[in-house]
């Protein structure tokens, strides 16, 4: 029962550093990272261009953390699928598919509601 105890809790500048090492090797290690980086930082200059609202930009906020967030997460799938295995099997391939299409959905998704973000502005 012991073992299902309470945890012993690290401090939270510890687990705030783990998070920021966890980014910058996802950072240094993934070209989709710089990619979506990239399309975030195009979407948020071209809003303040064409003077989006203040509560249409924190949608594209919460939009552009979504996609961050869940390539980290896809990311972490595919280093745990290449720490369990070397071989190619399918269940590896069917969990870092599923991950990709995590992203994916949520890319697409949010593509679309930015679309008529910019629509709804412009006119
Ligand atoms: N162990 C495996 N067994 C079977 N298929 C695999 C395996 N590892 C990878 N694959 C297939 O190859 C694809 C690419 O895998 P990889 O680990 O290279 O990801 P990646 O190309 O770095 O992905 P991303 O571009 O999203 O970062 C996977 O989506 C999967 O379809």
């Amino acid at each position: 029962m012991e073992k299902y105890g309470r945890r012993k809790h690290k401090h939270l500048s510890e687990s705030f550093k783990d998070a920021i090492s966890g980014f910058r090797l996802a950072l240094f290690q993934e070209r989709n990272i710089h990619i979506q980086l990239f399309a975030a930082a195009v979407v948020i200059i071209f809003s303040l261009m064409i003077h989006v609202p203040l509560t249409d930009m924190l949608i594209i906020f919460a939009l552009i953390g979504g996609v961050i967030s869940l390539e980290l997460v896809n990311t972490a799938v595919e280093r745990l699928v290449d720490l369990v295995t070397k071989e190619r099997h399918p269940m590896a391939k069917a969990a870092k598919d599923t991950a990709a299409a995590a992203v994916w959905w949520f890319s697409v998704m949010a593509a679309v509601i930015y679309f008529f973000i910019v629509y709804n502005t412009l006119h």
